[in-house]
């Protein structure tokens, strides 16, 4: 009998696969980082062929691992990194050029540009984005505009666009099915999301040959076959990892949202059938449906979030693990009124600044490492605050509870913290891969093996909840010095 679920998960930082059974439960799972290219200031860039051979080699692993005959598995399902553009050829699968990141700024100028032509509203009205190098559009412009002959082949059907879901399935299906999803068609700055098609004024605009972009499906449903020793295995969900981590939370309701603590921190908001459309900095974007409905989503975007943690253990040296960053910022009882702007690739939302940089302020001679690595920690939830400011102010309506998980929800110090700067409380769930298990649901649905989200909404089970406690005068008096420091990072890139 058909009993586990594939889910593979193609983060920024690493690729992982987790298989589930019918119950929920993990089974076996698999893990593996792949180097990060800087190749300049503000640049990210991945190797497209060491996505896929990390990826596939973790399916094969927790597979391997599980014990699990491939005749077993019910259907695999997808979730990525969003927004990264990779452009490939038709007939040899090979990329023209490495995966250009969702963190890289390469395309700033550009995006002033498209702003400076009057674009924005147009953006925002058809799109549900903000002109920024985040995107995908831009990248792909960078791509055709960089790699010699690669805007004649891509207007000669030779070339391939895809975000990284679009990529795995061309490769899992041996080159035989080029989609893509609604939610990661929404991030590339080319969809029109109420009338789910690529936008005809964006594509003349930016010059990108419709025959490259992928057909646009349904999160839920047939993305082709892959060949696992020699049984055919359905790829029957994709969608990107943030709105996978919406479902995979059960916020099915308007009103319901989560906070993953990944890389960056990914703040999203189910706003039901119908577009919400932010006035306070947040984007609007497709969230992962069923039934052929489509569900809207608000989201806020925060580039650096875990990341900063990171940056602290690998650069810094001021840890050697992630996970001693709870230690460290509890030997002390605040940060000696140091605050850090981790806006090392801008800032996102609400601030949508590509200039910003990092900035640590406060520093006095009495100021210690576990003072930075604590202001490190509190900026993922200042960052996160800002989000939740703005998505209230947008909603009207004060967010009843924040359902959060990601890398670093581990941290408790992290989670308490943020509970106590938005005084709403911050449940995380048992199952904390939660993107994944967004993956495994929609696949898990489109094959039978689940039957409807109130099925899945049941299943979900609270592990811990952290309840605010701080005073408000004391957030009061924090949030007052974040905002100051925030404005002291802004603009900081922008040449004369
Ligand atoms: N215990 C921890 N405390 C704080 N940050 C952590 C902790 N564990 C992991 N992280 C951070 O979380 C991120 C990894 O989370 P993950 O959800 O795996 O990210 P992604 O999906 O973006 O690759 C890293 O940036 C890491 O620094
Ligand atoms: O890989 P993550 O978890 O950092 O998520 C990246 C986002 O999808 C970028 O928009």
């Amino acid at each position: 009998m058909k009993k586990y679920l594939v889910a593979l998960d193609q983060g920024t930082t690493s690729s992982r696969a987790i298989v589930f059974d019918r119950s929920q439960q993990i089974v076996a799972s698999a893990q593996k980082e792949f180097p990060q290219l800087y190749p300049q200031a503000g640049w990210v860039e991945h190797d497209p062929l060491e996505l896929y051979s990390s990826q596939y080699g973790v399916m094969m692993e927790a597979i391997t691992r599980g014990g699990i005959d491939p005749a077993e598995i019910a259907a695999i399902g997808i979730t990525n990194q969003r927004e990264t553009t990779i452009v490939w050829e038709k007939a040899t699968g090979r990329p023209i050029y490495p995966a250009i990141v969702w963190q890289c700024r390469r395309t700033a100028a550009l995006c002033d540009r498209l702003r400076a032509d009057g674009l924005t509203e147009h953006i925002r009205a058809v799109t549900g984005l903000v002109p920024d190098a985040y995107f995908s559009a831009t990248k792909i412009r960078w791509i055709l505009d960089h790699v010699p002959g690669a805007q004649e082949r891509a207007e000669r059907g030779e070339l391939l666009f895809g975000t990284v879901d679009s990529w795995l399935v061309w490769k899992l299906t041996r080159g035989r099915v080029h989609a893509t999803d609604v939610t990661n068609a929404s991030r590339t700055m080319l969809f029109d999301i109420r009338r789910l098609d690529w936008d005809e004024t964006l594509l003349q605009v930016l010059r990108i040959p419709r025959c490259m972009l992928p057909d646009v499906r349904p999160s839920s449903g047939d993305f082709g076959t892959c060949n696992i020793q020699g049984v055919e295995i359905p790829i029957a969900g994709a969608a990107g990892d943030q709105q996978a981590a919406l479902f995979g939370q059960c916020c099915f309701a308007p009103g319901e949202a989560k906070n993953t603590y990944g890389t960056g921190c990914f703040l999203l908001m189910n706003t039901g059938e119908t577009p919400c459309v932010s006035r306070h900095g947040l984007v609007t974007t497709i969230a992962a449906g069923l039934g052929g409905h489509v569900t809207y989503a608000l989201e806020g975007s925060v580039f650096v979030g875990g990341a900063v943690i990171q940056w602290l253990r690998d650069e810094m040296r001021f840890l050697s693990e992630a996970s001693d960053a709870e230690y460290y910022a509890q030997k002390v009882d605040s940060t000696g009124g140091v605050y850090f702007v981790p806006a090392f690739t801008g800032l996102g939302a609400p601030y949508w600044d590509m200039y910003a940089r990092g900035a640590i302020v406060g520093i006095t001679r009495g100021t210690k490492r576990e003072h930075i690595i604590r202001a490190a920690q509190e900026s993922i939830a200042y960052q996160s605050m800002d989000l939740v400011a703005a998505m209230e102010k947008d909603t009207g309506v004060p967010l009843r509870e924040l359902r959060v998980d990601g890398g670093a929800s581990r941290d408790a110090f992290l989670m308490q913290f943020q509970a106590d700067m938005l005084a709403t409380p911050v449940r995380r769930p048992v199952i904390r891969e939660t993107t994944a298990l967004g993956a495994a649901y929609l696949a898990g649905l489109a094959v039978g093996i689940w039957h409807d989200p109130d099925e899945l909404r049941r299943q979900w089970r609270c592990d811990v909840s952290f309840l605010p406690h701080m005073t408000a005068e004391q957030r009061e008096k924090n949030r007052r010095g974040w905002a100051k420091a925030v404005g002291r990072s802004l603009d900081w890139a922008k040449e004369e």
